[in-house]
């Protein structure tokens, strides 16, 4: 019998569901993979910005880790929001023992411009974590941090892909340029060669969750059984897909449209 596609997010959350451990169940569920999610920390956010966190004890994740670990086999998970690094440390020790894809979303900062991991996590995350990664997917900023790097034009997100696999050790990076100005141009280098994944970019200012619902597609495709560049173009065609098509709700930045791939406009 073939296997069930599963994936696992380890991730914090978003009550009002754009962002996080929501985006990424809703992405998993809507791209048929069966979905699980360990929380790492709950915040209190919604589309204007982050209003309070609480951190899950590390025990706790360690404890739910070892729940969906000892029960259900999974092809491929994520990480998002690692707020420290004790959780980090909790998360790195648990997932040494899977022999799983991973893809790593190196969450810092949300898209209202709240900061999501503590300074001295950077380190760790890169250094610890990153390491270990089938994929990791930065913006450019995160980008920024990893390399210690200046990042303006698309010579330089290359060149940062090709440093965060060579020099700190990814198996592959996918540098995405949402921030950049004319065009929504990502490129993934593989430690072979270097995709370009390229779009139009769309005038809008729902883009909260955009980062966790491409990692969660892009992880999705993986646990299906997808080549690493197949993945990333079906999920770059999914993300872009629901920021066409993004919700005008909440005061602020609203959230993607995670069923906008399937053609049928909701409003
Ligand atoms: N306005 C836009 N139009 C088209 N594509 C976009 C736009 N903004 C982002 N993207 C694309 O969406 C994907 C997510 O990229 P982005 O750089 O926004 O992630 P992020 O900054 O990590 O997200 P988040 O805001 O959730 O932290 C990328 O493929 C990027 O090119
Ligand atoms: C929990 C969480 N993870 C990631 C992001 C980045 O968009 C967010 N806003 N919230």
């Amino acid at each position: 019998m073939k296997p069930i596609p599963a994936a696992l997010t380890i991730a914090g959350t978003d009550p009002s569901g754009g962002a996080g451990i929501q985006a990424d169940l809703k992405t998993f569920q809507e791209l048929k993979t069966y979905g699980m999610s360990v929380i790492t920390s709950v915040v209190a956010q919604n589309t204007t910005g982050v209003q309070d966190v609480h951190h899950i004890p590390e025990h706790m994740i360690e404890q739910q880790l070892k729940s969906v670990m000892s029960d259900i086999p999974f092809q491929a998970f994520k990480t998002g929001m690692l707020a420290n690094p004790g959780i980090m440390d909790a998360v790195a020790e648990k997932i040494s023992e899977l022999n799983v894809l991973y893809i790593m979303d190196p969450v810092m900062v949300t898209t209202s411009g709240d900061t999501l991991i503590s300074e001295d996590s950077r380190d760790y995350l890169r250094d610890i974590l990153l390491p270990m990664s089938t994929l990791v997917t930065p913006n450019m900023p995160e980008a920024e941090v990893i390399t210690g790097e200046k990042i303006d034009t698309s010579e330089d997100m290359q060149q940062a892909a090709k440093q965060i696999v060579h020099e700190f050790g990814a198996d592959a990076a996918l540098v995405k340029g949402g921030h950049l100005q004319d065009e929504a141009v990502d490129f993934l280098y593989d430690g072979k060669m270097m995709h370009t994944f390229s779009t139009e970019r769309i005038n809008t200012k729902n883009t909260h969750g955009t980062g966790c619902t491409y990692s969660a597609a892009i992880t999705a495709y993986l646990s299906q059984g997808c080549t690493l560049s197949d993945a990333v173009q079906n999920a770059k065609d999914f993300i872009t897909a629901a920021i066409r098509d993004s919700f005008p709700i909440g005061n602020g930045s609203g959230p993607t449209n995670q069923w906008a791939h399937r053609a049928e406009r909701v409003n």
